[in-house]
């Protein structure tokens, strides 16, 4: 097989790479780790049109998919958003969603990632 060339990661791509370190900490219980089943989340896959989770962004940088922080951070609003669709509010599953939300789009605000421009450009 042809050896995969390590390619060169944009400065978009470390910036997505450091973002989603940032906001897995934020999930320790691994809730947003990886696709929600129907196994676990009986009908899941009939109420959530379009699912998300960190493992899928993360092929997503990799696979360059991404061409703009907007459109990472709309991946992430999915995430969070489909988890307070699918379960109830009293849910520890609809709680993290929007403790995630919250935390992670002051994370990625504007003030925020201004001092990282000059570092990442
Ligand atoms: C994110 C989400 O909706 C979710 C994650 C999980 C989950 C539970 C344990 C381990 C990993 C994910 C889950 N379980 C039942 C119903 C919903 N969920």
């Amino acid at each position: 097989c042809v050896l995969r060339q390590r390619q060169e990661r944009s400065p978009l791509q470390k910036l997505l790479d450091y973002l989603l370190k940032g906001l897995e900490k934020r999930d320790p219980q691994q809730f947003f780790a990886w696709p929600v089943t129907d196994h676990i989340a009986p009908g899941y896959s009939q109420i959530i049109q379009q699912p998300m989770d960190f493992s899928t962004m993360k092929q997503k940088i990799d696979e360059n998919q991404y061409s703009a922080l907007s459109e990472y951070i709309e991946d992430f609003k999915l995430m969070c958003n489909n988890a307070m669709v699918y379960n109830h509010p009293e849910t520890i599953y609809y709680k993290a969603a929007k403790k995630l939300l919250h935390v992670g789009l002051k994370m990625m605000s504007p003030d925020k990632l201004k001092p990282l421009h000059s570092v990442l450009t």
